[in-house]
């Protein structure tokens, strides 16, 4: 209607009051009507809703008003704007500031403002004392920051350099266009010699400063890359062994390699980026600022548009990449699997099955990798279009400035040399982010390992000097799952007493190995209580409780190393001669001698280079080198011929090394006669105990399992 009327200065009469009077009137009047309007039709509308449409209507009707009273306040020329706002350039600008707005404020403020209310109120808040503080998720960008904190320092350097090389880059555009004005009006060659002198220097200082900043960042990411994944292998190993039951072994191998490298890439190569075009945008702006207000104005206008893309898209590919690694994590997985039980494949003549499963997982990954690149080339398409229509709004815009003379042709050629600089920074911004965020995302199952605290009970602080190696289980219940029916203790109680020799027996899957593992504290009972010389198992240190209780089980695993290397384990500082002395009582030493190297020789992956007998004896020394006060054998001769087998319990038992207390569980009933007191369990219970003569009247089962031997 007020358009009808076809305002100007000509036709002023319809407005008797000053022109921005009527400016202010005419436009109070049009929020008040749409607001009238939003308060008929508000019906059902969220809150947030309705204050957003509130935004859009304020700044929709007040925007030019206030524009055009600034300038007026400023004294600069503010007719053209007083008296154009009813053209059609006017009114698409209008609705161009309100779109523009309610992206700023939906997209950036309003979750600023959220934010901001959030920690304002968790200061506030008084806390009641009952009420349990809530535990804070914290993001993985803020734990990573955690990492690169020790770093502060070289981080500020770096900083520091890629600012001043961007600050000398970025003024470069702006003697192009001096130099381009002196084209263009003739100037003295002084001016040119000065301005193109700068422009080198500037080159060379932005140059220099870049290679410095450039070598001290990727040395200090590779440090922090390294402390991520020697912190990630470290936690992974304090976890409890319920744990690694459950977790696949190729699933922990990627997320430590595969996971952390990908990470580590990412951040390395796209932070860098992000930091150095972040500076570049900042020195870009201020320059552009600085040539054109009004132009830069239009800049920025297009810039949440930009913005709000990459936002969306980022957030799509963060939870593409956690499935990504999930789906290479689970082809690993396949992967390590199959090699690692090589023989059963081939046994089985399953090789095409097992490509087939790998086959699938690829499959599921390939589909996945398609989501990811159908996202990022949406994202590249969008951002080119977005940044193309700016470029030509600001050609137009320019051109126009320039005849109205209000900006010069060589402020106008630096503007749109910075247009073009912020437009390639803006568009690596947008690359980097979402590559960083899926850095990020994919970083979020490493930190899960990092903060996750081990499920058992945190250690003791008991480590006597002497400990006499007197055990009690008292009435010890224990199940590996919570199922009712999978209990394998059901109330075990029993006595070991120091420097005697106690058996342990009963029919397979009867339980005795799994008293071993509640003795080496690898799982907790759930009912009743491991005592050691009287005290509780957990209030003693678990470094001590493993010095002092060696265990030798069937399964024993010797690692890719010298066979000395493999019987120092964990305690390299020991002498030769205890070495040399622990073998022997292994009844090692001698066919240890006979390899090729001695004990230099290469044991093979998980020991594969020795026979499964050599393996034990091995293990045996090893588990003597470090003079225990328990030695658990776990059927730990299992693998050896009768003669070598009675040749390992003569050395053990009669000489009784350090006069330690021996558990010994074995199905060779001729060993388990030997011993000083014999425990025999079943059903999850201590079913009889005393010597060998005793049992083979008082237990039907002992006597059985003896006949059973015999036979
Ligand atoms: N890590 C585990 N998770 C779930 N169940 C387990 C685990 N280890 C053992 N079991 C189960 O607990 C039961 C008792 O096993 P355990 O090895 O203690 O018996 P065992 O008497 O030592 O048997 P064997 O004489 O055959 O070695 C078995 O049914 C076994 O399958």
């Amino acid at each position: 209607v007020l358009r009808s009327l076809q305002l100007s200065p000509q036709n002023s009469l319809f407005f008797p009051c000053p022109p921005l009077v009527a400016l202010w009137g005419g436009e109070l009047t049009r929020a008040v009507f749409l607001l009238l309007l939003l308060l008929l039709c508000a019906n059902g509308l969220s809150g947030a809703r309705v204050f957003g449409a509130v935004q859009s209507i304020l700044v929709l009707c007040l925007h030019l008003p206030t524009y055009v009273t600034l300038l007026h306040a400023l004294g600069w020329a503010a007719e053209e704007e007083m008296w154009g706002w009813h053209s059609w350039e006017r009114m698409f600008q209008g609705y161009l500031v309100m779109m523009v707005s309610w992206i700023y404020w939906t997209q950036y403020v309003q979750s600023l403002l959220v934010s901001l209310s959030l920690s304002v109120s968790s200061v506030w808040r008084p806390r009641s004392s009952k009420q349990e503080p809530k535990k804070k998720a914290t993001s993985p960008l803020r734990r990573l920051m955690s990492f690169m904190r020790p770093h502060f320092g070289c981080f500020l350097a770096v900083m520091l350099l890629v600012g001043l090389s961007s600050f000398c880059e970025m003024a470069v555009p702006m003697y192009t266009g001096q130099v381009t004005e002196w084209i263009q009006n003739k100037g003295t060659p002084d001016a040119f010699t000065e301005a193109i002198t700068i422009i080198a220097i500037m080159t060379a200082v932005s140059a220099v400063m870049e290679f410095i900043g450039d070598l001290m960042y990727i040395v200090t990411m590779s440090n922090v890359h390294s402390t991520v994944q020697g912190d990630v292998f470290q936690a992974v190993l304090k976890q409890e062994i319920a744990f690694f039951d459950r977790t696949p072994t190729g699933d922990l191998v990627s997320r430590i390699t595969t996971d952390t490298n990908i990470m580590s890439e990412a951040l390395s190569e796209r932070l860098s980026l992000l930091m150095w075009y972040t500076f570049r945008m900042l020195f870009v702006f201020f320059f552009m600022v600085k040539q054109s207000w009004k132009l830069s104005l239009l800049t920025s206008m297009g810039l949440p548009v930009i913005w709000v893309l990459p936002k969306f898209t980022a957030h799509l590919r963060e939870r593409i990449s956690v499935k990504i690694q999930d789906a290479l994590a689970k082809a690993n997985q396949v992967a390590t699997e199959t090699f690692s039980c090589i023989k059963t494949v081939k046994s089985f003549a399953n090789e095409d099955g097992e490509t087939k499963r790998y086959e699938r997982c690829m499959e599921d990954l390939y589909a996945l990798n398609k989501i990811e690149a159908a996202a990022y080339a949406g994202t590249t398409s969008a951002n080119s279009m977005t940044t193309l229509i700016m470029k030509v709004s600001i050609l137009y815009y320019g051109s126009m400035l320039v005849t109205r003379g209000t900006v010069s042709s060589g402020e106008l050629v630096s503007f749109i040399l910075y247009e073009l600089q912020f437009a390639s920074a803006l568009d690596a911004l947008m690359h980097s982010y979402p590559e960083v965020k899926k850095a990020v995302g994919g970083s979020e199952k490493i930190f899960e390992y990092l903060e996750r605290k081990p499920q058992i009970p945190p250690e003791g602080t008991l480590a006597p000097k002497s400990l006499k190696g007197y055990v009690q289980f008292q009435n010890v219940k224990f199940a590996y799952s919570s199922d009712i029916d999978n209990v394998i203790l059901k109330g075990v109680t029993l006595e070991m007493k120091p420097g005697q020799i106690t058996a342990l027996v009963g029919l397979n899957r009867s339980g005795k190995s799994t008293c071993v593992k509640l003795l080496e504290r690898f799982y907790q009972p759930q009912g009743g209580q491991i005592l050691l010389d009287g005290e509780p198992l957990d209030s003693y240190k678990d470094a001590y409780l493993r010095q002092k209780i060696s265990v030798v089980s069937q399964d024993c695993a010797l690692f890719a190393r010298s066979v000395r290397e493999n019987i120092k384990y964990g305690c390299p500082d020991v002498s030769d001669e205890d070495m040399y002395r622990a073998a022997r009582l292994a009844s090692a030493h001698n066919f240890i001698m006979g390899l090729s190297k001695g004990y230099d020789t290469d044991a093979g992956e998980k020991g594969g280079q020795l026979s499964g007998g050599q393996k034990q004896r091995i293990a045996i020394a090893r588990a003597l080198i470090r003079q225990p006060t328990i030695l658990v054998l776990d059927n730990a001769t299992s693998d050896l011929d009768s003669e070598n087998e009675q040749q390992v319990y003569q050395a053990l038992l009669s000489e009784r090394v350090n006069n330690c207390s021996v558990l010994l569980i074995s199905t060779k009933m001729s060993v388990v006669e030997r011993a000083d007191h014999i425990i025999v369990l079943h059903d999850g219970v201590v079913e009889a105990e005393g010597r060998h003569h005793q049992l083979l009247e008082s237990s039907q089962l002992y006597a059985q399992l003896v006949k059973k031997e015999m036979q």
